[in-house]
Parts: structure tokens; C-alpha cells; sequence
């Protein structure tokens, strides 16, 4: 488990500011949710946490080291990320896929241990795809995609795990077990998410972007309030608890256009 730390990031292409002065934390073994409406630079976050992007300005530590001194090697031993739209794999097997978490591991000609072998078959039951393995990568559907990236993740044996919208082709179940999956890893997760009620239940921490910028960071019970939801998606909801379970309900009950321009800061 480590811990990943952004200051003041900010990345900007073409004079437009994309990321303006992002500071977030995720603590050892947390999950972290990273919310925000279309085009509010939760992505460009996680790129910039993973080191695709070099930031303007800011830096990004895991543990106490900046990522400017982490090799690439390095990194990919102890960093996985899992991106929205995978469609790089063709002509490989599901299998083949979870074996590229174990390359930052081998040798370039070195063949898989008997470890790795173990790990791999891990992963894949861990998502539910062992039944799946032999079957070519481009023939999976969204959802089983999803589900063997997140096994070559797990074959990484990573500290910390980027998500970006895990869940987006998951049907109900998987979301529940992806997150619940998460949740139960001994490994730091930033996961940016669309669906409030899922990160109100299964982070413990939530930063919301809006435009670039954080407007809120926090536990969810402080964030997610009706204002908040309100200034940042334009939309009107109401906020209880669920009686039977007491799990934090968001319920939409309607679009409420325009958004407010400035959504009011929360830090907590
Ligand atoms: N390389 C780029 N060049 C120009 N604009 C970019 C670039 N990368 C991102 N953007 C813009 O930056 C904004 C933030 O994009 P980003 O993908 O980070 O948002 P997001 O919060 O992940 O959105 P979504 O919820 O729709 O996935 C968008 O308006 C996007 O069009």
C-alpha cells in the first residue's frame, strides 16, 4: 500500500487550463473517488497521477518520492492503471492479457515462473474470467474487458491502482463486486466514477472536479450534499440514508439547467 500525493498540479494545452492547481491525497490502502461532470478533468488527472502527462506545474509523490524520480520500471512495479477504452489487445487471448501485469517483473526473454503462473490464475479468479482465459481478447464484451484489465492490474501486485470509470459497461453485480473488490484490497485506489451512489458507498474519500479545479474533497456524508450536487451537475436531488442499511442514497429528481458558474469550495 502507498500513498500518492498531487500539489498544486496544473496542465494546460493550447492556453486552455485543463488542470488548474489540483491538490489531492489518497492515504495507504484507501479508496479515493474522483467525481465530476463530463469534461472536468477527472482523466487528465489520472493521467497526470500516472505519469502519461507531465504537469505544468506541481508535483506527484508516491510515498515520499516525487514521480520524476521514479523510472518507468520502476513504477509499473508498484503503479497499475486501468483506462477507459482499452481496444489496443487484437489477436491475443484473455490470458495473454493478465500475463502483461507480470512484464514488469521478467527479464525481456524470461519465461512466466511457476509465481507468476499462480498470481495470473489469481487475478483472473478474482474477476471471475478463469472460465474465459483462453478466449481472444477482441471478442469479450465491454464488461468482460473491463474485468480482465482490471485481473492484468491485479497481476501487477500493485501498491496503488488508477481507475478511470471501472464500471462504465458493468451490469449491476460486477459494479457491486468491482468496487467491493477494491475496497477489500490491500492497495491505495483512486477511481474516478460517474455514479454518486457508488462512490458514496464505497469510498471512503471524494474529490470533485469541476472545470479543471477541486470544488470539494472529503468524506462523502460531507461532500455530497444537495448544494454540492447542485452548483457542480445542475441537477436537484435529495440526500438521506437508506433505512434498512443506513448506506448514503442519493435519489435525482431532476435537471436543473444552467449549472451554477462556481461551485462553492469544501475541504474537509
Ligand atoms: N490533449 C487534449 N487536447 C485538448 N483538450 C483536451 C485534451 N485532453 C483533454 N482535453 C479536454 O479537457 C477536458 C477534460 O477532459 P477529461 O477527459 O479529463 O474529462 P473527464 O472528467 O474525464 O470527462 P468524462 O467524464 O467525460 O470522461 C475536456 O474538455 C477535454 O475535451
Amino acid at each position: 500500500m502507498g500513498r500518492i500525493n498531487a500539489t498544486e498540479l496544473s496542465w494546460s494545452v493550447k492556453g486552455h487550463r485543463l488542470l488548474d492547481n489540483i491538490e489531492m491525497a489518497a492515504q495507504d490502502g484507501k479508496v479515493v473517488g474522483l467525481l465530476g461532470p463530463n469534461g472536468s478533468g477527472k482523466s487528465t488527472l489520472l493521467r497526470l497521477l500516472a505519469g502519461l502527462r507531465r504537469p505544468d506545474t506541481g508535483a506527484v509523490e508516491y510515498d515520499d518520492t516525487s514521480l520524476r524520480d521514479l523510472s518507468r520500471r520502476v513504477l509499473a512495479r508498484r503503479l497499475a492503471v486501468v483506462e477507459q477504452d482499452v481496444t489496443a489487445h487484437n489477436h491475443v487471448s484473455v490470458r495473454q492479457v493478465v500475463e502483461l501485469g507480470r512484464t514488469p517483473f521478467r527479464g525481456r526473454f524470461d519465461a512466466l515462473t511457476e509465481r507468476d503462473q499462480q498470481i495470473i490464475d489469481a487475478a483472473l479468479d478474482r474477476v471471475g474470467m478463469t472460465d474465459r482465459q483462453r478466449q481472444s481478447w477482441h471478442t469479450l464484451s465491454g464488461g468482460e474487458k473491463q474485468r480482465a484489465q482490471l485481473a492484468r492490474a491485479l497481476a501487477q501486485e500493485p501498491r496503488e491502482i488508477l481507475l478511470d470509470e471501472p464500471t462504465n459497461h458493468l451490469d449491476i453485480r460486477y459494479q457491486l463486486e468491482l468496487l467491493d473488490l477494491l475496497g477489500s484490497l490491500e492497495v491505495t485506489c483512486v477511481v474516478a466514477l460517474h455514479d454518486l451512489n457508488l462512490a458514496a458507498r464505497y469510498c471512503h474519500h471524494v474529490v470533485v472536479l469541476d472545470r479543471g479545479q477541486v470544488v470539494a474533497a472529503g468524506t462523502p456524508e460531507t461532500v455530497l450534499t444537495t448544494g454540492l450536487i447542485k452548483s457542480v451537475y445542475g441537477v436537484e436531488v435529495l440526500v438521506d440514508r437508506e433505512p434498512t442499511t443506513g448506506i448514503l442514497r442519493i435519489t435525482y429528481l431532476a435537471a436543473t439547467a444552467p449549472r451554477t458558474a462556481d461551485a462553492t469550495a469544501v475541504t474537509g
